[in-house]
């Protein structure tokens, strides 16, 4: 009989927590006067980023967040971006900050990142949330690695003993990815592409994590029998095709649960943005959750 692996499926669950934000911004809205905000910020025309951004702001708007956005031209400055933020770190009515990546080239993303107020970076990329996380303190934790985490969680998969590989060590993903896992008690190995015999590496992990951004390259042999197959990777292919850092047909051979391409972690990306204002909404209102 052919093996047939664990779906986790993250469209399906996406859904579930938007309705559970909807049900949490119904009680919570009336009693703090205000729904919760999240200014979403794209400067330039790449057309991944308004199909996110789009995404973005139409989830927030179904789960009823208050949810300014601004779209600035490519020509935006650094200085530009700087007073919005400023304006906006400023706003009452705004808990939550997002400045889609990537950047244009001749924008400081640094600085850019470093001037929103941590208390509503939403995307936990300051220095002074990704602090807060290596020090395994409470805080705001990037939406992809923390809805991964909720991926997990809701689908039963323990963390704690198991040993988790993390392929990649970006700011956005792995370095913050591998905290989590290492914070609930996982044995984490970061991998990356000085990574001698990556395969070997890949094949020791209870949980893999593919975020390498190198489509399709990981294959059966970097799987270990009945492992959690976890893939981060989204380009588009020639044939206009989604494709994921993982063969997926071979995957689904050996491994004992894996995340589609499309409809696996991407959007946990955005429900987790939700989930974050949410938090940040509570912080400023004093409220608890329901
Ligand atoms: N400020 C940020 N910028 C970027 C982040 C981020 O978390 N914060 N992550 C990525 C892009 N990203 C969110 O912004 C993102 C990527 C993919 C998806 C998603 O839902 N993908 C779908 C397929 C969508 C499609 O058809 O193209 C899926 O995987 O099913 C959501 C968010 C870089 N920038
Ligand atoms: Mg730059």
């Amino acid at each position: 009989m052919a093996h047939t692996p664990m779906i986790l499926d993250g469209k399906a669950l996406a859904a579930t927590l938007h309705d559970e934000q909807a049900k949490k911004v119904q009680a919570l809205a009336p009693r703090a006067g205000r729904p919760p905000g999240l200014a979403v910020i794209l400067v330039g025309e790449d057309p991944a980023s308004r199909t996110y951004v789009a995404n973005k702001r139409n989830a927030c708007r179904k789960v009823g967040f208050h949810a300014p956005e601004y779209n600035l031209k490519d020509s935006t400055t650094t200085q530009d971006l700087l007073s919005l933020i400023d304006t906006l770190n400023a706003d009452p009515a705004i808990d939550g900050i997002l400045v889609q990546l990537p950047l244009p080239a001749h924008v400081r993303k640094e600085e850019i990142l470093l001037r929103i107020a941590p208390d509503k970076d939403v995307d936990g990329f300051h220095p002074a949330n990704l602090g807060r996380l290596v020090a395994g303190e409470p805080g705001l934790v990037a939406c992809t690695p923390r809805g991964i985490i909720t991926l997990l969680d809701r689908a039963g998969i323990p963390i704690s003993g198991k040993h988790a590989v993390v392929i990649g060590r970006s700011v956005i993903v792995g370095r913050p990815m591998s905290l989590l896992l290492l914070n609930r008690d996982a044995t984490v190995t970061i991998c990356h592409s000085k990574t001698p015999d990556l395969p070997a590496a890949a094949r020791q992990a209870d949980i893999l994590v593919a975020a390498l951004g190198r489509p399709e390259m990981i294959g059966r042999d970097y799987i270990k029998p009945g492992a959690t197959v976890i893939d981060v990777g989204i380009s588009r292919g020639a044939d206009g095709k989604l494709k994921g850092d993982v063969r997926f047909d071979e995957a689904r051979e050996v491994a004992g649960a894996i995340t589609p391409v499309p409809g696996g972690v991407g959007p946990m990306t955005i429900a987790t943005l939700l989930d974050n204002t949410l938090d940040a909404y509570l912080h400023h209102t004093g409220l608890s959750s329901p």
